[in-house]
């Protein structure tokens, strides 16, 4: 069957992936499994080792699973998207507040619509989003200040304060958001774990490299496309990877999230109660030679109805240069991809994006990356 070819921006340059021209269909749930965490709150190594072995599989398949009994409270979740509602349904000049392109140093704050583009193929993104990043003073497994921070590791601290100032008129919008973003950030450590097991490495192998992490939410706005958005084929948010270890993606009924397999066919990841969607990012692949796959997704909203999703990023801390993780090395597979630090890996290609859309829409007035942020 004749493919066309899909062009991707990663942080070291271009690659390019086939896509077969079927329509999208829904994946099956071997494609795309739903992973019951709740052994990993369980003290029976044993148990945990099954968990890992699933992620593994879906990890070299795929690269995409839902997991359930994650342990993020339902209503967390659900104040926390009514804050993105309260947020998003303000007029534009209340949303500058907090302008990513105004008022951030490092990608935090609000992107309107139509100020990215995240394929460099594909239209524009229509979707709008803000986000936020680290913060070791709302750390929920250990608060403290930035001042007792290591000194290697606090030039890499992330999140910006401007973000909550130009927000605080709308009430308990840090709290719900924090609250949110706690509980995903433990979640997380809780799974890079699993992830650690999965690959054969001691289960606390990551863990004194996630005590500041990359740790970015990002909340996704996604109005439905006018009639004659979808005649030019305007995307919700074009095809990209995600950037760092892997991506915790909580969506709301909606539907949307389009996924590229191995074999380039778009499945279609629909929402599932009560699950949040797990996704390998571009940094993981590195540290597993390229065993793990970092897969290519997109999202179109087709419906006719606004769709919220609320995706965190996780990496390690943005200091630590990490190598390809020895049990993923053989003489016969040897390592394709030297040392680097999370922080400059992702460093890289925010810039190249940011540098790449200033170019292309030169009159633009907001700019910056979501997915990418986050991207994660
Ligand atoms: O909205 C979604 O379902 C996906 C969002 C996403 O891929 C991203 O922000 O990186
Ligand atoms: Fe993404």
């Amino acid at each position: 069957m004749s493919t066309t070819k899909l062009e991707l921006r990663t942080a070291l340059g271009r690659v390019y992936r086939d896509v077969l021209p079927n329509p999208p269909r829904t994946c099956t749930p071997e494609e795309i499994p739903v992973i019951d965490l709740s052994p990993l709150f369980l003290d029976d190594l044993s148990q945990r080792n099954e968990v890992a072995a699933q992620i593994r599989s879906a990890a070299v398949n795929t690269g995409f699973f839902y997991i359930k009994n994650h342990g993020v409270p339902a209503e967390k979740i659900a104040k926390c998207k009514q804050q993105v509602l309260n947020f998003m349904k303000q007029p534009v000049e209340k949303k500058d507040l907090i302008s990513s392109k105004k008022h951030s140093k490092f990608y935090n704050g609000y992107i309107g619509p139509k100020s990215t583009n995240i394929s460099p193929t594909e239209s524009v993104d229509v979707k709008e989003s803000f986000s936020f990043r680290y913060r070791p003073e709302v750390d929920p497994d250990h608060p403290m200040d930035i001042s007792q921070i290591p000194e290697d590791v606090r030039p890499w601290i992330r999140g910006e304060e401007f973000v909550w100032e130009g927000t605080s008129h709308l009430p308990e919008f840090k709290e719900d958001l924090i609250a949110y973003w706690g509980a995903m950030l433990t979640l997380a450590r809780r799974l890079v774990k699993s992830f650690a097991l999965s690959l054969g490495l001691e289960e606390n192998y990551w863990d004194d490299k996630v005590t500041h992490p990359g740790a970015d939410s990002v909340f996704n706005y996604y109005r439905p496309r006018t009639d004659e958005e979808t005649a030019k084929k305007f995307v919700s948010l074009g095809s990209h990877t995600d950037l760092q270890l892997f991506t915790l993606l909580w969506q709301d009924n909606i539907g949307g999230l389009q996924v590229l397999t191995k074999e380039g066919q778009w499945i279609k990841a629909p929402p599932i109660e009560g699950t949040i969607v797990v996704n390998i990012g571009d940094y993981m692949m590195r540290l597993c030679n390229d065993i793990y796959k970092s897969t290519v997704h997109r999202v179109a909203n087709e419906s006719k109805l606004e769709r919220v999703s609320m995706p965190f990023f996780f990496g390690l801390n943005f200091n630590c240069v990490e190598s390809v993780v020895p049990s993923c090395v053989t003489e016969t597979n040897p390592a394709k991809y030297g040392p680097i630090s999370c922080g400059d890996w992702c460093q890289m290609r925010f810039e190249l994006e940011r540098k790449e859309f200033e170019k292309k829409h030169a009159t633009a007035t907001s700019l910056a990356p979501s997915a990418v942020v986050v991207a994660g």
